[in-house]
């Protein structure tokens, strides 16, 4: 029997500082698998390195800031058409830096009410879901 290969992936959801009950939505650039889609900010887990690292690894690539990991969000198995993946899905505090846009087009704080008007990753529904159980 074939096994699948998951493709492992980390994502953070970056409580606003000031504003609790805000988060941060990333756009995926256009030239990326679903480019154009709202994220979580994060990236692929590396060989040997926990989902929480990977986070931290990530949000310095692509913001330059430093965070704290907190507790986890969820964690879940996506199959879109082309990628299996496992979401690993964390909350994050940044404790320092101005976030830089290394690598997105565009961010945008959000609350759970307005979280709706922004065209999301298909996997990302199911955490979205959870937070607004939470809320
Ligand atoms: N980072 C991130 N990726 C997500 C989310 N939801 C979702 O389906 N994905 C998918 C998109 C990609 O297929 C995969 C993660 O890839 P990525 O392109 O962000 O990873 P990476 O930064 O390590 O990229 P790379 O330069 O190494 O290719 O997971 C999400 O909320 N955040």
């Amino acid at each position: 029997m074939k096994t699948e290969q998951l493709l492992q992936v980390a994502a953070g959801v970056i409580l606003h500082p000031m504003h609790p009950g805000k988060f941060l939505l990333s756009k995926r650039p256009m030239d990326r698998h679903l480019g154009g889609l709202w994220e979580f900010a994060g990236g692929k887990i590396e060989a040997d390195e926990t989902p929480e690292r990977a986070i931290i690894r990530e949000l310095k690539e692509e913001f330059d800031v430093e965070v704290t990991v907190n507790k986890k969000v969820t964690h879940h198995i996506y199959h879109y058409p082309e990628v299996s993946l496992e979401l690993h899905t964390f909350e994050v505090v940044i404790t320092s830096g101005d976030i830089k846009l290394l690598e997105h087009d565009e961010i945008s704080w959000v609350t759970i009410d307005d979280v709706d008007k922004y065209p999301i990753a298909p996997s990302n529904k199911m955490i979205i879901d959870y937070l607004r159980i939470k809320h």
